[in-house]
């Protein structure tokens, strides 16, 4: 029997050795045994997770693909249908007819133009992504009203590079009337991303689907008299600078007017921007003041109104939104053609920019004054100087070049304008007892 000493000290060296390498073989097969396990289970569970994403995936595409809310031949025939002008041949003005693309289209906007341009026979298609920056319900009763005048709305977004692309593919879209944006001065301090991927991203969506189509369709969208910024020259024109914007809203708009100009100058699309000033009306935006003072008044809620440095009042060149939709189709009749194809430039196109404005400011109080005296109630009013919000202190309009070259000349002054809002908006929100418009 071995002593301690024997077996902490052995007679032969080697035998230690030949013991040892047994035991580090035998450890490392243990080792080996349990790291292959190991390994063989990572790759199981590797297996297993890789199998589940893609599942998770291919659920993610059938959803999108089942629940997407176009597509389909029954959608393609609403579409064709909605694009196909109904004016007679002997009907047709001098600029022909035509196939719109509205987008937008169950905005404020885009809803009175595309009832305008179906009303006297052109074909007309909206889009619209109906997001939640306003009541959506009122987006939907827009688009129940296009409906009825035979207007269909696709229910989608700019940004879907897909969507566009098959819409140009069914239909050889004459122009395209772009109004879909993220509106708003104030809102792009709390939400300055939605600016950026409404109306840049966006904007560079539709002009690839426009310059790629065959033929290319002419554009005309909306900018914005916020371009203006912080220009000083009254009233303002188009040869002003427009390089001190005063909000993210007025920069994206401005963005706006310099990516349309790249894609005029390197593939020929005939690109119209209309500098809206302050556009209201009936089925106008609810984020408006007029429309949001209206809402407040008539629910004995204070409401804030602003003023400028020095006790200076507010004033913008408001314009009725009948005059805009005059302006609008003054526009698409006279765009001029793109002149690319295949993506290719063959000549040069026009490149216009024109102010619609109703040329006489008004200040923020005499609106209320107005309101007041149409809603039959005093306004609790909370006036507050204006903070640092992208606000402008006035707006003003010289409407020059559009009078010459699109035949525009706004008619309808506040007054006229706003008592129309108060009838709809009345009428609308249930409010008609006892309530009438004088
Ligand atoms: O021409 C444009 O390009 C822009 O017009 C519109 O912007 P604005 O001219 O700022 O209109 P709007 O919000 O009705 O405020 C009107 C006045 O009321 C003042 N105002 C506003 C809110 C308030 O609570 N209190 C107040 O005094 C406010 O200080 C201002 O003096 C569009 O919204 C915008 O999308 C864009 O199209």
């Amino acid at each position: 029997m071995p002593s301690l000493e024997d077996e902490l000290f052995p007679s032969t060296p080697g035998k230690v050795k030949i013991e040892r390498a047994h035991a580090i073989n035998r450890q490392f097969h243990r080792c080996f045994a349990s790291t292959s396990t190991m390994f063989l289970w990572a790759l199981f569970l590797i297996a297993l997770t890789a199998s589940y994403l893609s599942f998770q995936s291919f659920m993610d595409t059938s959803t999108k693909y089942f629940t997407a809310s176009w597509g389909g031949i029954q959608w393609e025939k609403q579409v064709r249908t909605s694009a196909q002008p109904t004016r007679r041949p002997d009907g047709a003005r001098a600029g022909g007819r035509m196939s719109v693309l509205v987008t937008g289209a169950a905005g404020f906007v885009g809803s009175h133009v595309s009832i305008a341009l179906k009303k006297r026979g052109d074909g007309v298609v909206g889009l619209d992504n109906f997001n939640n920056y306003y009541d959506p319900s009122l987006k939907k009763a827009r688009k129940a009203m296009l409906n009825d005048h035979g207007v269909f709305v696709v229910e989608g977004d700019v940004n879907d590079a897909r969507l566009l692309a098959k819409l140009f593919d069914i239909v050889a879209f004459t122009h395209v009337m772009h109004l879909a944006a993220q509106a708003g001065v104030r809102y792009a301090m709390e939400n300055p991303s939605s600016y950026v991927h409404s109306n840049v991203a966006g904007l560079v969506t539709l002009m690839e689907a426009c310059k790629s189509a065959n033929p290319q369709p002419a554009v005309v969208w909306a900018s914005s008299s916020s371009v203006y910024g912080l220009n000083e020259n009254v009233p303002f024109s188009e040869d002003d600078r427009t390089d001190q914007p005063a909000s993210l809203y007025a920069a994206t708009k401005k963005a706006g007017e310099e990516i349309t100009h790249t894609y005029n100058h390197i593939y020929g699309l005939s690109i119209t921007g209309l500098r809206f000033f302050t556009v209201y009306g009936p089925w106008g935006r609810p984020d408006m003041a007029y429309f949001s003072f209206t809402r407040n008044i008539l629910q004995g809620k204070p409401i804030t109104v602003y003023r400028g440095k020095d006790r200076v009042d507010l004033a913008r060149d408001f314009t009725y939104i009948d005059d805009i939709v005059k302006g609008c189709l003054g526009s698409l009749d006279t765009a001029g053609k793109s002149t690319g194809s295949g993506g290719k430039k063959r000549g040069p196109a026009p490149y216009r920019i024109f102010n619609l404005g109703n040329t006489s400011p008004v200040t923020v109080p005499t609106l209320v004054g107005i309101l007041e005296r149409y809603l039959k109630v005093k306004a609790k009013k909370n006036i507050v100087e204006m903070p640092g919000n992208g606000d402008v202190p006035f707006t003003h309009a010289n409407i020059t070049h559009a009078a010459q070259e699109l035949g525009y000349k706004p008619t309808t002054d506040l007054q006229t304008g706003l008592k129309k809002f108060v009838r709809w908006y009345l009428l609308y929100y249930g409010y008609h007892h006892g309530k009438s418009v004088n």
